[in-house]
C-alpha cells in the first residue's frame, strides 16, 4: 500500500525545540523503517517548524518569509535522505523549486521506478508556492504518487472539537468527514488541504507520531488517532 507521511518540522527537533536533535532523528528512523519493512511505500512530505515558518519571520513580507520557510523544507529533507541512507534505507528526493545535487525534478516514471526499488520519496519545497502549507503539499504529492491516504505525523493524537493543546476540555472525534471538518472550522489542518482531499477521495490519518508505534499501528488500519474521510 502507499502512502504520504506528513511529518513536522518538529519531529526532528522535538516539539518546541530547534533545528535537530539525535535521539528525535534516530526515532525518525526507527519508525519508517518499521513500516518500509513491513512493505508500505512510503513518501514524506517534511515542514520547517523547526527551522522557519513563515508567519513566524514577523518583519519580512509573507511571499518572503514564505519563501525561506519552503528553503526549511528542503533541508530537512536533505537531512531525512542522509539519516534514512545511513540506516540502510533507500531515499530519493523531489522538489520543483531547487537545483542541488541530491535533489530530483518531480517525474512520475521516475518515482515509479523509485517506488518498485522500494525508496522512500522524500518531497522537498512544499507545493512550491508561497502562501500554502505542507499540509497541502502532503495531498498533492500523494495524488502525484497515487496514494490514497495521507499520514499527517504531529504532535497531537487526533482531531478534537477545539485545539487541545488550547483547551483542555477539548474532546476527540475519532472518525469524521471533510465537510464536518470544514464546517466546524477545525484547524488541524489548513481548509486547503481539506478541500483537496475531499475532491481527489484520500483519507487522512491524524496521529501522534512521538508516541512509539503509532504510524505503523495506523498503517495497518488499527484504531489510532482520527480518521478524516471524503463525503
Ligand atoms: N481541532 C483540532 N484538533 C487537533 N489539533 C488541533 C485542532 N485545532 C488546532 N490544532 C493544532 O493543530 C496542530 C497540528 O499540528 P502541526 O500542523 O504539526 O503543527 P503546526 O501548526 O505547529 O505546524 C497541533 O499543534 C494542534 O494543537
Ligand atoms: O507550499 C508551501 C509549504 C510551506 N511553505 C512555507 O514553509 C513553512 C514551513 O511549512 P509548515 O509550516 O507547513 O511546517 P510544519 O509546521 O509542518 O513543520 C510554512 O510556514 C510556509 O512559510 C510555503 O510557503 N508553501
Amino acid at each position: 500500500m502507499r502512502v504520504l507521511v506528513k511529518l513536522s518540522g518538529e519531529a526532528l527537533s522535538g516539539e518546541g525545540g530547534r533545528g535537530f536533535d539525535p535521539e528525535r532523528v534516530d526515532y525518525i528512523v526507527t519508525e519508517i523503517k518499521s513500516v518500509v519493512e513491513e512493505g508500505f511505500k512510503i513518501g514524506i512530505v517534511v515542514g520547517a517548524g523547526n527551522l522557519f515558518r513563515g508567519v513566524e519571520l514577523k518583519n519580512l513580507t509573507m511571499a518572503r518569509a514564505d519563501q525561506i520557510g519552503l528553503l526549511g523544507t528542503v533541508m530537512n529533507s536533505i537531512y531525512l535522505k542522509d539519516i534514512f541512507e545511513r540506516s540502510g534505507l533507500k531515499a530519493r528526493i523531489y522538489s520543483q523549486i531547487v537545483n542541488l545535487p541530491d535533489v530530483e525534478r518531480v517525474n512520475y516514471d521516475s518515482i515509479e521506478s523509485a517506488l518498485r526499488e522500494n525508496s522512500i520519496l522524500i518531497f522537498a519545497g512544499g507545493t512550491s508556492n508561497p502562501f500554502f502549507t505542507t499540509d497541502t503539499a502532503a495531498v498533492l504529492r500523494a495524488q502525484e504518487m497515487k496514494a490514497k491516504l495521507v499520514v499527517k505525523a504531529t504532535k497531537v493524537d487526533g482531531v478534537y472539537d477545539k485545539d487541545p493543546k488550547k483547551f483542555p476540555d477539548a474532546k476527540k472525534i475519532p472518525h469524521l468527514t471533510f465537510s464536518e471538518a470544514m464546517k466546524m472550522g477545525l484547524k488541524v489542518m489548513d481548509a486547503e488541504a481539506f478541500a483537496l482531499c475531499k475532491k481527489l477521495g484520500i483519507t487522512v490519518k491524524v496521529i501522534n507520531f512521538f508516541e512509539p508505534g503509532t504510524l505503523l499501528k495506523a498503517l495497518k488500519g488499527e484504531d489510532v488517532g482520527s480518521t478524516v474521510v471524503p463525503d
